[in-house]
């Protein structure tokens, strides 16, 4: 893989701040969370600590609300130049990262706490999950074993959505997957109207072409104002997942519907055992080859550690 950037070298178009140069930077400019917003935003992921919370997430929040208020601004003035009133557009946030890393906890909490601001209430959150090729289709193509790869997406019915969106539509509608029954939920559909955010949460947001097929000639991040990429270790991401595998065996792996029922009563080194197999084969595969060769097209690097506490911070030069 050739990598032109990296976020460390003296002249990376990033520029790196630990956690604690970042909690520093705009401790005046972010209203306090009230007792009511903390334990929404435990709701989310109870191990998140309040710390976090405060010193990682609230001037992130910050940081997108001042770049989505100069984006409103833009919109204003373009509208004075063309003398006419164009539509509202969302601004548009990408999150990428690998399986398992921690994305739709991240946008969960960005959203929570982006909502917040008065010229930006209505913050959407959508997975590319949903569009990803039902099993039936990913069956017929010989790729069930691929689900999360460029190839098990219908990338052109996701760009024809993010353009409606951009476009100023104002209401739009999105497929269904379910972690659950591991498949699109045939008839259901995610309503997004009026919005003045939307997160795209998904491994395959700053993907710009397909295993060996011809480069399309627009991108899914071409439609983002902004685009995060959650990094960690890769042998903390794997961790994560046979660890989130193993809860999953007391909760949905229960449920009569999982697809995985058939795993809520193995025990911790069968489960582990199986989980490994699956992430070796998809997972991490998907991750050398598909999702990391994308990190640094990201505006933001997010570095976690271990206990899934952001450790530093990448943010690209404007
Ligand atoms: N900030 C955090 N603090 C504590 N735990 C976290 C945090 N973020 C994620 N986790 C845990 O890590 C695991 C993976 O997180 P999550 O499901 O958000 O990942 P994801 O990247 O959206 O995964 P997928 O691509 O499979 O949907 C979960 O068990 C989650 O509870
Ligand atoms: C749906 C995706 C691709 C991404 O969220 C992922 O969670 C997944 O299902 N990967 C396939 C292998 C697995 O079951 O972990």
């Amino acid at each position: 893989m050739i990598s032109y950037y990296s976020a460390h070298k003296p002249y990376s178009p990033y520029i790196t701040l630990n956690k604690q140069e970042w909690a520093a930077l705009s401790p005046g400019s972010v209203q306090p969370l009230s007792e009511q917003e903390i334990s929404r935003l435990q709701g989310i992921n109870e191990n998140i600590s309040i710390d976090e919370v405060s010193s990682v997430y609230l001037p992130l929040s910050r940081l997108l609300n001042l770049y989505t208020t100069a984006s409103q601004d833009l919109h204003s003035v373009t509208n004075l130049f063309l003398h006419k009133k164009t539509s509202k557009v969302p601004y548009i946030i990408g999150m990428a990262g690998s399986v398992a890393v921690g994305k739709s906890t991240t946008a969960r909490l960005i959203q929570a706490l982006l909502s917040r601001w008065p010229n930006h209430p209505k913050v959407e959150l959508l997975t590319t999950d949903g569009f990803l090729y039902p099993n039936r289709v990913l069956e017929e193509k010989g790729i069930m074993n691929r689900k999360g790869f460029p190839e098990s997406y219908d990338t052109s019915k996701l760009i024809r959505f993010l353009a409606d969106l951009k476009s100023g539509v104002s209401e739009v509608s999105a497929p269904v997957y379910s972690h659950l029954v591991y498949d699109i939920v045939e008839g259901e559909r995610q309503v997004i109207s009026n919005p003045d955010i939307v997160i795209v949460e998904g491994i395959n947001v700053l993907q710009v072409a397909n295993d060996g097929r011809e480069i399309p000639e627009v991108f899914v991040s071409d439609f983002f104002d902004f685009s995060i990429y959650v990094d960690a270790k890769e042998d903390d991401i794997f961790n994560w997942y046979i660890e989130r595998f193993k809860t999953l065996r007391s909760t949905a792996f229960k449920d009569p519907d999982s697809y995985f029922r058939k795993y809520a009563d193995l025990s911790d080194e069968e489960a582990e055992r199986v989980a490994e197999k699956i992430w070796k084969e998809i997972n991490e595969v998907n991750l050398h080859r598909n999702i990391l060769p994308t990190k640094h097209r990201a505006d933001l690097i997010l570095h976690k550690g271990k206990n899934h506490g952001v450790e530093s911070l990448h943010l690209r030069k404007k």
